[in-house]
């Protein structure tokens, strides 16, 4: 599992994200407008042929074995069969179905032609150094069931090097689900748009690395389809971009924000200083930190730079209230939760009927799944972030069936709170009362230990309070990420503590060119 992407996607390619139904739509209007069938599978062929000797040089892997499907995934296979075949490579058909789309059939034909061998028998194909997956694409329509599951686990338990063709057969191309069986696939290379199936956290240990070849699909079939506001897209590196590096010679620090954190109590006081010390390497204007006044000290001693606003704290050391005089509407970006405990959920409340750019983390999210507090925060004007993880992400709304799709989860919580809703995970999806989702397509395993969210939250409340809070979302998911990817491969995928992470900010940032 690569910790930090080594050649990263395409991103000159559209971010697009899409479901099997729109891929079809949009490859309609392709074949309606005249491009043969045929055609684009040669090319699509040509291209994964290409690829794959990048990947897969012949003096390393002089014999490969093909899984033929019955469909235009088949097909795409057997003409990188046949031309891998013709530059030197020993190849050998795996096609046990007795009936193929035409296509397919002739591409079959025309494979024996050549002799290559083809078997029904799996077992034929276990001398192979590689194996290419051509089974199923987005054409799949049911669980894989007998001899071809067999199979499919036959092959797994080999441990080969496999690469799958646009999706690995066996993998539901919207949910990412596992349809009886899947292709454990090294590689998958996807033709033209990512699929959203490819974009679920549970497809990751299926999918390998992702990669993406472009086919050719015109942009204006693709906005034909998706529209101007693509309904689901990829984070990409001209995020970088919108981060508010640009000053105005003549500024100051009233000019650059002001934000707010609130949490810490005496069972976690880590929790708000890591982000603390996240949110001023945003170079936000001024930050006030919020903590229950014994850990006051510890704040002014690791984050010097900080306001620190010493609350009243209940007996346990947990913030009691909020102190009575403290202006809410100074601030431009508040974030709250992180250490907090669900001790007070007062300060939650205060937060709430405020008009203050607000998210919520951890404790914050607990205490928002009390009472009817959820489904207050539709009638709330300011813009407000929710950023769960999968746990708290099912008791806020334990009704959206999350593990099937995720995005998909997020956006239905977003339109029913009206908030925005930063669902956090290996693909961390955002989404917004618009019904937008955005998907991050690179982060690292490093990320999952305790204290990484706490960052994160630290980088939102800094970034809201200097750009727009979609922007600022996006950007600071895609900065944490990146961080935690950069530090990973520094320091294994090990090292990534989430005090190193927020020391990886600025090297991150600065590791990508501004224009
Ligand atoms: N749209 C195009 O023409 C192009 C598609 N590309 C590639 O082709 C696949 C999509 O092709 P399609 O034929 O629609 O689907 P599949 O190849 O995935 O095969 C579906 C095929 O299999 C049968 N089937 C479905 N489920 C099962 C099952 N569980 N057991 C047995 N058989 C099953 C189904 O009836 C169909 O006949 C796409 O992913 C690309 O790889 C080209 O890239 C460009 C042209
Ligand atoms: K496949």
């Amino acid at each position: 599992m690569p910790v930090y992407p080594s050649d990263p996607y395409p991103y000159d390619l559209p971010p697009y994200i899409v479901t099997t139904e729109e891929m079809r739509q949009i490859e309609g209007r392709v074949f309606r407008a005249g491009m043969p069938i045929a055609a684009l599978m040669e090319k699509v062929g040509q291209l994964l042929s290409q690829r794959i000797q990048e990947l897969w040089p012949q003096n390393r892997y002089p014999q490969l074995g093909v899984l033929v499907g019955p469909g235009h995934n088949g097909g795409d296979a057997l003409v990188v069969a046949r031309e891998l075949m013709l530059r030197g490579y020993g190849v050998i058909l795996w096609h046990p179905f007795r009936r193929a789309k035409p296509l397919t059939a002739d591409h079959l034909r025309y494979a024996q032609s050549l002799g290559i061998p083809v078997s029904p028998d799996i077992n034929d194909l276990g001398h192979c150094q590689g194996i290419i997956d051509g089974l199923f694409g987005f054409g799949l329509e049911r669980p894989l069931t007998g001899e071809v599951l067999e199979s499919v686990s036959q092959l797994n338990r080999w441990q080969k090097a496999v690469i799958s063709i646009d999706i690995p057969s066996g993998l539901d191309s919207d949910r990412g689900t596992v349809l009886g069986g899947a292709i454990k696939a090294d590689h998958t290379l996807c033709l033209g748009l990512r699929k959203l199936g490819l974009m679920q956290d549970h497809a990751l240990d299926v999918i390998g690395k992702l990669e993406l070849i472009d086919i050719g699909l015109p942009a204006k079939d693709i906005t034909a389809i998706l529209g101007d506001r693509p309904p689901v897209q990829c984070l990409t590196p001209a995020l970088w971009q919108t981060l508010p590096l640009r000053r105005s010679p003549s500024t100051h620090k009233y000019r650059q924000g002001h934000s707010l954190l609130v949490g810490g109590s005496a069972t976690y006081g880590g929790s708000i200083l890591l982000a603390a010390l996240a949110a001023r390497e945003t170079g936000v204007g001024m930050l006030s930190v919020a903590v229950p006044h014994h850990l006051k000290p510890l704040i002014l001693g690791q984050v010097p730079d900080a306001l620190v606003i010493g609350c009243p704290e209940t007996k346990n050391g947990a913030i009691a209230q909020l102190p009575g005089d403290l202006d809410l509407g100074r601030f431009q970006g508040i974030g709250c939760g992180p250490g907090l405990t669900t001790e007070t959920p007062a300060v939650v409340d205060q937060l709430l009927d405020s008009s203050c750019p607000l998210a919520l983390d951890a404790d914050g999210l607990n205490l928002l799944a009390q009472g009817d507090r959820l489904s207050q925060l539709v009638h709330r004007k300011a813009p407000t972030l929710l950023t769960p993880h999968g746990g708290e992400f099912s008791r806020l709304f334990p009704s959206l069936i999350q593990g099937a799709n995720r995005p998909l989860a997020a956006r239905q919580a977003a339109q029913e709170t009206g908030a925005m809703i930063l669902l956090k995970g290996a693909r961390t999806a955002i989404a917004n009362p618009t019904g937008q989702i955005w998907i991050n397509p690179e982060s690292t395993p490093a990320l999952a230990r305790g204290g990484s969210g706490d960052v994160l939250t630290g980088l939102l409340a800094g970034l809201w309070s200097q750009m727009e809070p979609l922007s600022a979302t996006l950007a600071a998911t895609w900065w944490h990420s990146q961080a935690g990817c950069l530090a990973a491969q520094e320091n294994t995928v090990l090292g990534v503590n989430a005090w190193r992470l927020t020391n990886y900010l600025i090297p991150a940032l600065r590791s990508h060119p501004i224009d």
